[in-house]
């Protein structure tokens, strides 16, 4: 009993990083004028830089509510941040995507963003993922939690004391655990599946970069904070 129950300090960090990633949404209406209207590649390619800089401040602010983040060595919260922001921007994708809406919106969308401007051959894998995503009906706790787990991940580049991350990686999974079991009862393995989706996130990310140079347009211009961020240009 004790084992699986989510004790005081758990309810309190996860408030803590609910109650964050609330507060820091981005301005949602990205799926909003997508279902308007259809844009140009060049809009669509507009439109996706606009946005993931967005992303990318509401991220840092989201991960400064982190517990312990900020007690991480300073030059490892900048690794962290670079390592994890392209992953949490196709992931808060799927979320957006995967969000509660009439099928036929859905599917305007799907076809929106299959026609923004990026080469077909990425289709798959981006829409794979997002439908895994959706086919989980994560409550919001689980989102917030695994964006946290997701940037809190020890392996990223130039990361130098790799096990302070780890220690705050293994309390907010310890959490994630938790809630699955207890949202999810019926579902033995949902945790592990759950997991199992942040794999198939870096396996995606890793094309970001191609999906950018290759987008059907000239001349891509990227803002300074996403060259900082994205590898690109
Ligand atoms: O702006 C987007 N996503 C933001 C990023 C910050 C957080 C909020 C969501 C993009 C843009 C929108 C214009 C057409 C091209 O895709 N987008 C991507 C996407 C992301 C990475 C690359 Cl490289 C390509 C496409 N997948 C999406 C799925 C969706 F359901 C919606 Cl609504 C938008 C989606």
């Amino acid at each position: 009993k004790e084992k699986l129950e989510i004790n005081r300090e758990q309810r309190a960090l996860m408030k803590a990083i609910v109650d964050a990633y609330n507060r820091h949404q981005i301005p949602e209406d990205v799926a909003k004028k997508l279902l308007q209207d259809q844009y140009s590649p060049e809009e669509n390619f507009l439109l996706l830089t606009e946005m993931a800089t967005s992303q990318v401040q509401v991220l840092v602010e989201f991960t400064k509510n982190i517990p312990g983040f900020l007690s991480l060595d300073r030059e490892d919260q900048i690794a962290l941040l670079k390592g994890s922001a392209v992953e949490a921007m196709f992931l808060r994708s799927a979320q957006v995507f995967s969000r509660k809406m009439p099928t036929e919106h859905t599917d305007v969308l799907e076809e929106r963003v299959r026609k923004s401007g990026i080469p077909d051959e990425f289709m798959t894998p981006m829409f794979n993922f997002y439908k895994s995503i959706g086919e989980l009906h994560m409550v919001q706790e689980e989102q917030a939690i695994l964006t946290a787990i997701t940037i809190l991940t020890p392996d990223r580049p130039y990361v130098k004391d790799p096990q302070a991350v780890e220690r705050l990686q293994e309390t907010m999974l310890d959490v994630l655990r938790k809630l699955c079991v207890l949202q999810h009862p019926q579902e033995q393995q949902y945790f592990a599946r759950l997991l199992g989706r942040l794999t198939e996130l870096r396996t995606l990310s890793h094309y970001h970069s191609e999906m950018l140079a290759s987008w059907r347009m000239n001349d891509h211009k990227f803002t300074p904070l996403l060259c900082e961020i994205w590898d690109v240009q």
